[in-house]
């Protein structure tokens, strides 16, 4: 059984690499940790890092990051995704040296084609994450939209003992949202269902909703294009602010969204589709929304 200590980053690639560290340093709020020619990385906790940009002619989402919980489980997940078909390749000594981790593998689903990867053992940082820009606390989700949905939430729960915290559906749309077990957050994915495969967000979790109605004038002031909010998602419990990066990729800010115990958790919901689920506060989403987030095979 896997079992996984959290989110643990991403890999985007961007076209304007400058642009993009400046981006998420002094709109988003995360530290660089690292900046090299082509590849920066940046951190919203003590981990070494919590976002890795890649330039790239193309924008888009590289590869997704878990942490196992211990050490000691790698080479049993390695063994298990093995039987399982996924052909997981572990990483070269010199590639997890150069991120800072210790054993990582990685492995694709075979129904969007997504590289996530496990890894243990990143390096901690001398000095704790203090938000200063923006007051973000960690890295808190990715949605994706699929074309797969059922696949998908399959693969989530029965191979990556992902558990469903709440769904909603009818004819014209479906919804699940999955936390990395024993993760205690609401969700650390979702799943969307639409007419394509790829990323629809990324959620970084706000200390205040002060600190969301303060970047709602923040990103006003920078021209930052707002997606959708503030407002409050009802499967959650959490407010919400989406904005766009400078590749047109949609980041969210969430504040106080549920958490779970590793036993005795409440039974999934089956939620209205409603739009009063997705927004208590009857916002709508700008045509913006989870437009840009294409799928980079790593090959
Ligand atoms: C609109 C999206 C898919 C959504 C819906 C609900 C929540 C939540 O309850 O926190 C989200 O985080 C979302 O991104
Ligand atoms: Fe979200």
């Amino acid at each position: 059984m896997i079992r996984h200590k959290k989110l643990g980053y991403v890999v985007l690639n961007v076209t304007n690499l400058d642009k993009s560290v400046d981006f998420y340093e002094n709109i988003v709020g995360l530290e660089v940790v690292e900046r090299k020619n082509t590849i920066a990385f940046l951190r919203c906790s003590n981990d070494h890092h919590n976002l890795i940009l890649e330039q790239a002619a193309e924008a888009g989402l590289k590869r997704v990051a878990y942490e196992l919980e211990k050490n000691d489980q790698f080479q049993g997940v390695f063994n298990y995704l093995t039987e399982q078909g996924l052909n997981p390749i572990e990483s070269s000594a010199e590639e997890t040296q150069s991120l800072n981790q210790g054993r990582t593998l990685r492995f694709k689903d075979p129904h969007m084609g997504v590289t996530y990867e496990y890894y243990v053992d990143m390096k901690q940082m001398d000095s704790p994450f203090t938000p200063k820009k923006a007051k973000i606390t960690r890295f808190l989700h990715v949605v994706y939209e699929t074309n797969k949905f059922d696949e998908m939430l399959d693969f989530f729960t029965n191979t990556l003992n992902f558990r469903v915290s709440d769904t909603s559906s009818d004819e014209k749309g479906a919804w699940a949202w999955l936390r990395a077990f024993p993760s205690p957050y609401h969700h650390d994915m979702a799943i969307t269902k639409g007419s394509e495969n790829k990323l629809n967000h990324l959620a970084y979790q706000a200390e205040r909703v002060d600190d969301i109605g303060i970047q709602v004038n923040k990103l006003k002031n920078a021209n930052v294009p707002i997606l959708f909010g503030p407002g409050r998602h009802r499967p959650s419990s959490s407010v919400f602010l989406y904005f766009a990066d400078p590749d047109g990729i949609t980041l969210e800010y969430s504040q106080g969204m549920e958490e779970f115990p590793e036993e005795g958790a409440r039974e999934p919901r089956e939620l209205e589709p409603t739009p009063e689920t997705i927004d208590e506060w009857g916002g709508t989403p700008e045509p913006g929304f989870g437009k840009y987030g294409k799928l980079i095979s790593e090959d």
